[in-house]
């Protein structure tokens, strides 16, 4: 194996940040853990990547090197989980060169915000942007089909002397609603949380929720014609692909016929497709026949992202090195079934603190994976070199960290999220490793500071879970069959192991991250 490493020298451009050996304080790895997810959220906060991304001068602004000039023409539109503090930060940027604008934000955002002390994430007082709440739950419902409408309708009204600033986060699927007639609201809610319940992914589920949609997939684009566009995006979706995050409200595409079709059959949907669906699916998208190349990215849109999870774990990678471990970005696209995810986490550990050369199988079984978890060879490689490097050449404390959404199949009706979950079964997989003193630590976090229906993040833990939750009489197991993880991260320890940021406002995926202590003299 060392000699397959060899081959796979780290480069600082991918993952590793290179620099001298870093000293490890005194700080818990607990403690330590929560700082670096604390780093990895505030770098992605909606204020911080709009300001970063805007540079006003004067009567203009540049916006990913392109100039647009401000004559009190400027509309702006927005919908997603992050969008308030976006467009606040925007409204400061433009002053009175912003005309009008409307929000699509979830419900109760504004109260909770205020309640939290964020209040620099709130529009100003007599703003020009209009604010509506909506998507309960996370679900596309009336006050947002109304906000869809009402952005529709400000869109389709501008003309060529006007710039129209489109505020794009996650979650902003639900939030901008609008299906193509004669389908309604509730048919295509159905369609869409039927996908979703029977395992969709989101580019399976964006992809029918733009053959499905008015304004998704371009068609705001297309409405806001021949205005310019510029769509500043915070990405939540693996890879940044720009027509999926939010449905590509912005990003001129159309679905094959045969691509929806396939994800339907899949799904065992298509039998039970109300008549409207069948319709709307089985006719060519009107959009596109007129105006043909005027909705397209090359013309009157810009679509820049201006934030996502390799943002995060780039910042989490320099808290880490402050806080004494030489990080280690494994990647920032890890998905796949939470099982294979939590093995993958157990063999890297189980291969970092290694007392003697690691076996070959360890690191057979990880490349194994890869293509289970969304990680390419050369990633892992890369990954299990500086971990081999830990071991043996005394770097002292290593920080891996990764990024992405893993996939629970929801198999009981406990409460719980992914990252709970995933938190659960490596610690369970940490479980039997000879273990070094004070380590290794798991964490897994919802940067949105909200796991699935709960409200907690995630959780840490470590290979003595088991343990602990036996001696206070829980049955890890039992927990894990009913997906009732954030019961058990509750009772276990006084709740203790959970990680309850509270609201972070942003939303970029999941942060994991390994913990690997210095390895005792004896080890290396
Ligand atoms: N009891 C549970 N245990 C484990 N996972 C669960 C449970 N209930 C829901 N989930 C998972 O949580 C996910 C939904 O949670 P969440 O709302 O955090 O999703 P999200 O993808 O982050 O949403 P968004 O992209 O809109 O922010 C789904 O993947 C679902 O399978
Ligand atoms: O809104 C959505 O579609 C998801 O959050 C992915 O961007």
């Amino acid at each position: 194996m060392a000699r397959v490493l060899s081959l796979f020298r780290p480069h600082p451009f991918l993952g590793l940040v290179a620099g001298r050996k870093p000293t490890f304080c005194k700080m818990s790895m607990d403690t330590r853990a929560r700082e670096v997810f604390a780093a990895a959220v505030e770098a992605v906060q909606p204020d911080t990547v709009v300001r970063q991304s805007i540079e006003r001068k004067e009567d203009s602004v540049i916006i990913n090197g392109h100039k647009f000039t401000l004559n009190h023409n400027l509309h702006l539109v927005g919908f997603g989980k992050a969008v308030l503090g976006m467009a606040a930060e925007a409204e400061r940027i433009m002053g009175d060169h912003l005309v009008k604008g409307v929000i699509s934000v979830p419900h109760g955002i504004q109260q909770t915000l205020q309640q939290h002390g964020k209040g620099h994430l709130l529009l100003k007082e007599n703003s020009r942007i209009k604010v509506i709440e909506g998507a309960r739950h996370n679900l596309p419902d009336a006050d947002a089909q109304k906000a869809a409408e009402e952005i529709k309708h400000l869109a389709s009204e501008l003309t060529e002397k006007d710039l129209l600033l489109v505020l794009i986060s996650g979650g902003g699927s639900a939030l901008l609603p609008a299906p193509t007639p004669p389908i309604t609201l509730q048919e295509k809610l159905d369609v869409t949380r039927s996908l979703a319940g029977a395992g969709a992914t989101i580019q399976e589920l964006n992809t029918i929720r733009r053959a499905l949609s008015l304004l998704k997939g371009g068609g705001l684009a297309y409405y806001a014609h021949p205005a310019q566009v510029v769509a500043l995006i915070l990405s939540d979706v693996i890879g940044d692909p720009l027509d999926l995050i939010a449905s590509g409200p912005t990003v001129r595409s159309q679905a094959w016929p045969e691509e929806i079709l396939l994800i339907l059959e899949h799904y065992k949907l298509f039998n039970s497709l109300p008549t409207s669906v069948r319709e709307v699916l089985g006719r060519p998208n009107p959009r596109w026949k007129e105006n043909k190349d005027e909705s397209d990215t090359s013309g009157h849109v810009l679509n820049v992202v201006i934030g996502s999870n390799s943002v995060a774990l780039k910042c989490a990678a320099l808290r880490a090195r402050e806080l004494g471990f030489r990080p280690v970005v494994l990647s920032p696209g890890v998905c796949g079934d939470v099982r294979y995810v939590s093995r993958l986490y157990g063999l890297l550990a189980r291969f970092a603190c290694s007392r003697k050369e690691p076996p070959p199988e360890i690191a057979t079984e990880v490349l194994k994976l890869g293509p289970e978890v969304g990680v390419e060879s050369w990633d892992l490689c890369r990954t299990m070199q500086v971990l081999d490097e830990g071991r043996t050449e005394g770097w002292g404390a290593t920080c891996l960290l990764a990024g992405g959404e893993p996939i629970v199949e929801l198999t009981g009706k406990g409460r719980g999220g992914r990252n709970q979950e995933l938190a659960m079964r490596v610690g369970l997989e940490l479980r039997d490793l000879e273990l070094p003193p004070n380590g290794p630590v798991f964490l897994s976090g919802g940067t949105d500071g909200q796991d699935g229906p709960t409200e907690a993040a995630g959780a840490i833990t470590d290979g003595g879970l088991h343990d602990e939750a036996q001696a206070q009489g829980l049955d890890i197991n039992n927990f894990l069959v009913n997906n009732d993880s954030y019961t058990f991260f509750s009772r276990l320890s006084a709740g203790q192991r959970l990680l309850v940021p509270g609201l972070t406002c942003t939303n970029v995926m999941d942060v994991h991250m390994l913990l690997i202590p210095p390895m005792p003299i004896n080890i290396r």
